[in-house]
């Protein structure tokens, strides 16, 4: 579904990210673990096209098989809006839209029905806060808000960096179990940078980066949070 070829990223000639490859499958709920700027924000961007890879003559982020340095920035947004889904601090819901509106956001994006966008909600356990605004909502909630949008259109690739950073452990929990179900039901392959070990647990795959590349790990503390 999406694979990595020799992904490099510098910044002013300082490597972050040298020759990193993987292939993720769909279907396929994977955490991205490592030391405090080992670089598992700067993979993610990369793979939503935030940043760019350095120029190595190869195609290094390959997804369904099209290379996305192949691509001009439409092509890219149109690929980004159609076949990924993200839970980022950077997206966050919009204030001045309702929560029903802006789980809406992205199937008027792409032109489809919206009627998903209250299946979703309810499936978010928001049924009945349709026409509340984001500042009516807790941060748990508002959280569940991110996951119904990113998950609306059914991407087949979704992009979560600490989608349970700031939340109790229950409330935690609750947002994982979701985002599970919605992965299986919907069949997408789903990458999440995480620093919580019980919220690694959760995925079909612990990847660990460090400065020597992406390696599995099923080394988990059990007592860590
Ligand atoms: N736009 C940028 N310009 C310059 N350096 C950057 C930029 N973005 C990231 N970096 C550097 O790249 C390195 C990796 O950062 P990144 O945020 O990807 O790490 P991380 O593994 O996600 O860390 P954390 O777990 O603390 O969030 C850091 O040294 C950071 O300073």
């Amino acid at each position: 579904m999406l694979e990595l070829r020799q992904l490099s990223k510098s910044y002013n000639g300082r490597p972050v990210l040298a020759n990193l490859s993987w292939h993720f499958k769909a279907g396929e709920f994977v955490s991205i673990m490592g030391d405090s700027g080992v670089g598992k924000s700067t993979l993610l961007n990369l793979i939503a096209g935030l940043d760019t890879p350095d120029a190595n003559g190869e195609a290094p982020i390959v997804i369904d098989g099209i290379p996305m340095s192949g691509l001009d920035d439409d092509a890219a947004t149109r690929l980004r809006r159609a076949r990924m889904g993200f839970i980022f601090q950077a997206f966050h819901v919009l204030p001045h839209l309702t929560l029903l509106q802006n789980v809406a956001l992205p199937l008027l994006l792409n032109g489809l029905p919206t009627a998903r966008a209250a299946e979703m909600l309810d499936a978010v356990g928001l049924a009945g806060r349709e026409h509340d605004f984001p500042h009516q909502i807790s941060g748990g909630q508002m959280q569940r808000v991110a996951i119904a949008r990113a998950l609306v259109h059914r991407p087949a690739l979704v992009l979560a960096d600490e989608p349970t950073g700031n939340l109790d452990p229950d409330t935690a929990d609750a947002i994982l179990t979701l985002l599970q179900r919605e992965i299986k039901a919907t069949g997408a392959c789903a990458i999440m940078v995480t620093h919580s070990q019980l919220a690694a647990k959760k995925t079909d795959k612990i990847l660990l980066l460090s400065q020597t590349g992406l390696q599995e790990t099923t080394i988990v503390n059990p007592f860590a949070q």
